[in-house]
């Protein structure tokens, strides 16, 4: 299979509750509203706890609370690491470990939980359906040469891990499928001990993330040729721990030398986040000015905003500044309305890793805009929780927009001559996907009527505070508790 063939995979069944939005502006709404940390940061901090040399207590602030951190914890514990949760404050502590249980798997009747060379056992470790939290931690283990099976829940177990594997062991760590081949279940054993230059096979910031912790953890030099500059949190956190990293077209380089886990790291605001509350503002008009501020501007990032503003969009940066973690913040100030703004293009590959989360949100946004958007180069989508360019077609579909699936991208016929779109609200489908059921319900916001959309309520994934956001732009959504 190469590395970008799919395998058909959807989630199983709706499990969260659904999220209703009765469209157009109720009340007057928010000037300012704030996001949550930023989920990639947020994982990338809590493994440093995992580093060589890091501190016996870390903590982190502004931390993205949502279900794919918190996916960690469990894991950390396991191996002797308890997460304390205070606001958005998590304090990192070594304590006894817990162990997690096991999530059965049809083709795994024996765990290996010690062996000659673990004689003190094998840790079971299992992320749910995070594939930052697996494949970053994977290359920590791999880099710390501390043994364990990483897991994860049904959806995860579909989504690649040779990406990461292949590189790892390359390095000469020994990662080994328990179950499906370049699957999860994995059993990582044997560090990382070559020095090498590794070519990596997609984009996948996860990818070189977790090769790259895996280099910096073992003290390995290495070159790693990457086909993309996708997002760079991870050279930037490590560089601002003392590692000496170099950047050259197409690689990234690491000397071997020696980094240190400050005692406290801050999570700027996270721009996959302060999209949804831009976009509801963008789409349902009516000029007046919106303000997050501390979000992450980082470029690799701030793809969502880049295109926009290309387009016509009143969308500007202010205040901006660099964190002690080497991350550039700043305002993000939107003013309402899609007045003169033109049909958006991403379909080269940085842009579209620059908002490779927001794809959904950007192809409903598109649907408002006149004549025909494009996004391109987005063949990894299919791997996400769900496979996003399907999902996200049929969730547009179901307003009524008009986007069609590309091997690699979407096509979204927008508004035609006469400026109608043909959207309408009613009941669509969210997948269980909280990207795609995000971007339902930002749209819905600006459609007259009622939306329904099934299992909305998945947002908590990376967004806890998502139904609250909107309502201070000024929709009216809630969760259905029934
Ligand atoms: O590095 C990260 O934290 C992430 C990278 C992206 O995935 P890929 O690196 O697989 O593209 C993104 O979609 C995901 O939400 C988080
Ligand atoms: C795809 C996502 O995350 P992950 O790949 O870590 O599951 C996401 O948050 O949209």
């Amino acid at each position: 299979m190469s590395v970008l063939e799919v395998k058909g995979h959807d989630r199983p069944a709706t499990i969260s509750p659904d999220l209703v939005v009765e469209g157009g502006r109720t009340g007057r709404p928010a000037s300012t509203v704030e996001v949550p940390g930023d989920k990639s940061v947020s994982h990338r901090a809590l493994l440093a706890a995992l580093l060589p040399g890091a501190p016996r207590r870390l903590t982190i602030r502004n931390a993205n609370l949502g279900g794919a951190v918190r996916a960690l914890f469990p894991a950390l514990g396991a191996l002797g690491l308890d997460t304390l949760v205070e606001g958005d404050v998590l304090t990192v502590r070594r304590a006894a470990p817990v162990p997690q249980p096991v999530r059965p798997h049809h083709g795994i009747p024996h765990w290996p939980d010690s062996s000659p060379s673990w004689p003190d056992g094998i840790p079971y470790l299992e992320t749910a359906g995070s594939s930052a939290a697996a494949r970053l931690l994977i290359g920590v283990l791999a880099g710390t040469g501390r043994a364990a099976v990483v897991d994860g829940d049904d959806v995860l177990r579909h989504r690649p891990m040779d990406w990461i594997v292949a590189p790892l062991n390359e390095l000469g760590s020994d990662i080994r499928y328990l179950g499906d081949p370049g699957r999860l279940p994995v059993l990582v054993s044997g560090r990382v001990h070559r020095s090498r230059r590794v070519e990596l096979a997609v984009g996948s910031a996860q990818a070189r993330s977790a090769v790259l912790l895996g280099a910096v953890a073992a003290g390995v030099p290495v070159e790693l040729r990457h086909p993309v500059r996708s997002r760079d949190h991870t050279e930037r956190m490590l560089a601002a721990f003392g590692a000496r990293l170099t950047e050259g077209p197409g690689a990234v380089g690491y000397d071997g030398g020696a980094c240190s886990v400050p005692p406290v790291i801050d999570v700027p605001g996270d721009p996959s986040l302060a999209a949804y509350p831009v976009a509801a503002h963008l789409l349902r008009g009516g000029g007046g000015e919106l303000r997050i501020p501390d979000v992450c501007l980082n470029p690799t990032r701030t793809g969502f905003f880049d295109v926009l503003r290309r387009a016509g969009a009143a969308v500007d940066y202010q205040d901006l500044r660099t964190t002690a973690g080497g991350e550039p913040v700043g305002t993000v100030v939107a003013r309402a309305g899609l007045d003169g703004v033109r049909a958006v293009t991403a379909d080269d590959p940085g842009t579209l890793h620059a908002l490779i989360d927001e794809v959904p949100l950007i192809a409903v946004v598109a649907a408002r805009l006149p004549g025909t958007s494009r996004i391109g180069c987005a063949g990894e989508l299919r791997f996400k929780e769900t496979d996003r360019l399907e999902t996200t077609a049929r969730m547009a579909a179901a307003f009524g927009a008009r986007v069609a699936v590309e091997p690699d991208g979407l096509t979204v016929h927008g508004s035609g001559a006469g400026g109608t779109d043909g959207l309408s609200a009613g009941t669509v489908p969210g997948f269980e996907d909280h990207r795609v059921a995000m971007a339902a319900a930002t749209l819905a916001t600006a459609l007259l009527g009622r939306t329904t959309i099934t299992g909305g309520a998945c947002h908590t994934t990376s967004f806890p505070g998502f139904t609250a956001v909107l309502r201070a732009v000024g929709a009216a959504i809630h969760e259905v508790t029934l």
